[in-house]
This record gives C-alpha cells, sequence and structure tokens, in this order.
C-alpha cells in the first residue's frame, strides 16, 4: 500500500451497529434518521482521515448489522461500508427529548431501545490486523469476545462506554451499570482510550480507569477533559448552533481518531474531537459535511502537523498539549465560525431544529 516514508497504511477497524433514530418530543415524531455510532463515525473518518496524496493512507472497515427492514441502505455512510444482513431486525431507537432547556451537562433525550438486531461476533471481523479499532456498540452488540478479540488484531483500540455500560429495562429505557460489574473491566488495561459522556463517567470510576487508560470524558458544550496515568487536560469547545444533539459524542471520538491518525498528540487531538462533536449538533442527523469546511480543516491539519509518525502508530501515547494547541484551537474555531454564521443565515440547508419548540 502506498504512503510516505514513515507513513504507510493506516487502517482503522469500526465495530457496531447502524440503527434506526426516531426522535420524539412530546410523544410526537419530529425526526427520523439513520443512526448508531458507527454511521457517525465512519462520517467523520472518511471525511478527515489522511489520504495517501497527504502522505498517509487510513482506509476504513466497518463490522455493523442491521436486519432486511434497514431504511437507509443507500445513505453514504452505509453505502461505503455495507452492514451484515440479519434476520432480526433492525436496532432501533426512540430518543425522547425534553422540553426543559437541558444544560451543559445533563440529559436532553430519554433513549429507549425497541428493537435489537443480533450482537457482532469475534468471527464477525476480519482477520487481519488494524493499525487501530473504535468499539462503538449502541445496543450491547459488542459482545466482551468481540473487543477482546479487536484487541487482538488492532495496534490501539477506542472505546466507547456506551458500548460497554448500557443496559436495558422491560420497557427497553437505556439505564447503566458500573463497569467493574461487567466482563470488559478486564480487558481496560488493554485499551488505549476509553470515552465517557458525562452522563456515562460516574459509571467508569474515572479514578480507577485512568490507571489503565487514558479516559475522555466529553462535557457537551463545555468540551472535554483527559485523564492518564499522571495528568489531565481541558480542552475548549468550539461554537455551535445545536438542533440536534444525537452523534455528538460519536464524532467526538472519530474526530479524536482522526487527530491521532494526522500525528496530534490526545491533548490536541481532542481539538478535532471537539470540532466534529460540535459540527455534529449542528445537524439533524448524521452531518452532509459542507466540503470547503473539511478541505479548510485539512489545510490546517497539513500546515500545523509533523504527519511522520501517526500517534496512533506507536506502542506509546503523547498525551500533553503541544506548544501549538492553543494556536490550532484558534485556526478550527475561525473555521467553525464561519460555518455556524452560514448555517444561521441559510437555514435552507435541509436543517430543522429538534431542540427547541
Ligand atoms: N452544544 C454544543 N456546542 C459545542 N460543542 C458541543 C455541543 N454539544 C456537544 N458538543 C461537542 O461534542 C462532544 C460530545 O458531546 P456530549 O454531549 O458530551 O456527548 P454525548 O453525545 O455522548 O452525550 C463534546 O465534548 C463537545 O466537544
Ligand atoms: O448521541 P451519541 O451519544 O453520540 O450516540 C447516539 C447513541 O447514543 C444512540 O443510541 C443512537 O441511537 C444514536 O444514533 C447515536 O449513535
Amino acid at each position: 500500500m502506498k504512503g510516505a516514508p514513515g507513513g504507510g497504511a493506516l487502517e482503522g477497524l469500526v465495530v457496531g451497529s447502524y440503527c434506526h433514530d426516531v426522535l420524539l418530543r412530546g410523544g410526537r415524531v419530529v425526526g427520523e434518521t439513520l443512526g448508531g455510532a458507527a454511521a457517525f463515525v465512519s462520517n467523520v473518518l472518511d471525511a478527515v482521515s489522511p489520504r495517501a496524496e497527504e502522505g498517509i493512507e487510513a482506509p476504513l472497515v466497518v463490522v455493523s448489522k442491521v436486519g432486511h427492514d434497514f431504511a437507509y441502505a443507500s445513505a453514504p455512510a452505509p453505502a461505503r461500508h455495507p452492514p451484515l444482513l440479519c434476520a432480526a431486525p433492525t436496532t432501533s431507537f426512540h430518543a425522547q427529548f425534553s422540553d426543559a432547556a437541558a444544560s451543559a451537562h445533563a440529559p436532553d433525550r430519554e433513549l429507549r431501545r425497541v428493537c435489537a438486531c443480533d450482537p457482532i461476533y469475534p468471527a464477525d471481523l476480519p482477520d487481519r490486523r488494524f493499525a487501530y479499532g473504535l468499539a462503538v456498540g449502541v445496543a450491547g452488540e459488542v459482545l466482551p469476545e468481540t473487543l477482546e478479540r479487536m484487541i487482538r488484531l488492532c495496534r490501539a483500540v477506542l472505546v466507547d462506554a456506551q458500548a460497554l455500560i448500557r443496559a436495558f429495562d422491560g420497557e427497553g429505557a437505556v439505564r447503566h451499570v458500573t463497569l467493574e460489574g461487567t466482563p470488559y473491566a478486564r480487558l481496560l488495561p488493554r485499551v488505549a482510550f476509553l470515552k465517557a459522556s458525562s452522563e456515562e463517567a460516574p459509571y467508569i470510576g474515572v479514578e480507577t480507569a485512568r490507571r489503565w487508560c487514558c479516559v475522555i470524558v466529553t462535557e457537551g458544550r463545555d468540551g472535554c477533559r483527559l485523564y492518564w496515568d499522571g495528568g489531565e487536560a481541558r480542552v475548549a469547545p468550539f461554537p455551535a448552533v445545536q438542533v440536534d444533539p444525537t452523534g455528538a459524542g460519536d464524532s467526538f471520538l472519530a474526530g479524536f481518531a482522526a487527530g491521532l491518525l494526522w500525528g496530534l498528540s490526545a491533548t490536541d487531538a481532542a481539538l478535532l474531537g471537539n470540532y466534529f462533536g460540535a459540527a455534529a449538533v449542528s445537524h439533524v442527523g448524521v452531518p452532509t459535511f459542507n466540503a470547503k469546511m473539511l478541505q479548510a480543516v485539512k489545510t490546517i491539519l497539513e500546515g500545523k502537523v509533523k504527519r511522520c509518525n501517526p500517534c496512533i502508530n506507536g506502542t506509546t501515547f503523547n498525551f500533553e498539549r503541544s506548544n501549538m494547541h492553543d494556536e490550532l484551537h484558534t485556526s478550527l474555531q475561525e473555521v467553525a465560525m464561519l460555518m455556524s454564521e452560514k448555517q444561521e443565515i441559510d437555514p435552507a440547508n435541509g436543517i430543522g431544529d429538534i431542540c427547541s419548540t
């Protein structure tokens, strides 16, 4: 595979199922969209990972399961990365949005799983090595043995806590269990990064988990914090006009992974996570990114990052904030502000608003 000296292919493996999302407000359906972290994650990684012409190639394999009722096979993300077909119906979530103005940290929606497709088994994963893997289940489909197989296949594994700690009550409502009590806990020392929202963080046990891997806690419009063994950092957010919070955490994780692929330290890569988290909340469902915006982001990365040694390619990670952290934030912020101005001026670009009545 082509690549610049010191580059080479950095193939990624994303494991988690696409789903149907039904968005409700006051019991009324206000949107029906493609969902599932795999859809949001591959959307960002396909858009912003470095490519061969940028010196490093980062192709992607997505392992996802849906039923014959899957309604979004021709949407861009599933069309590029087709799911495995099962007899069981596609996983489906109802997201009930509250009328109360959500604070940065309070849950802004109640999720209920109304259908669950089959789990993803270890044998469903390709039998080859990957530079990195993202475990991004939404409905318990990434089994502990599947995560273990990912860890064997991938040099670095990034995990979304929602893949590990979700439980579903008799009505399908999403609840959380403590990570320590799950079969995933013993795998933590072999995971590189664990991402949790501030709602999920208490179930992770950040102080224990940070001894094993780097923990990233996302804090909605306040950005995020990283905790590793021996240090921590706060990473500032980007401006956004929020119309639908769905997929913010997924898009964050993918932006973060892309930052590592570009050679950023973890704290700097979290800027790219925050950037794509903010981009996600500005759209209903899986965003179609503006091509000029993507080009602007890539030009910034090309100009600022020494890409000869992608962080994700090594055996150890650099967590610290670099000298160019603030400069990178400022440059990305300029692009984000341009995009949010455009969104305010031009609400005709397909954007509805799920967040306000
Ligand atoms: N209203 C917002 N404005 C700007 N950025 C946001 C906003 N909401 C979320 N984000 C970005 O997306 C990331 C993930 O959002 P968060 O709500 O914490 O995750 P989740 O979707 O898992 O609940 C945040 O860390 C932040 O970078
Ligand atoms: O909003 P977010 O937490 O990043 O991730 C969401 C999941 O929590 C939800 O279960 C799924 O239905 C959405 O499509 C999306 O993947």
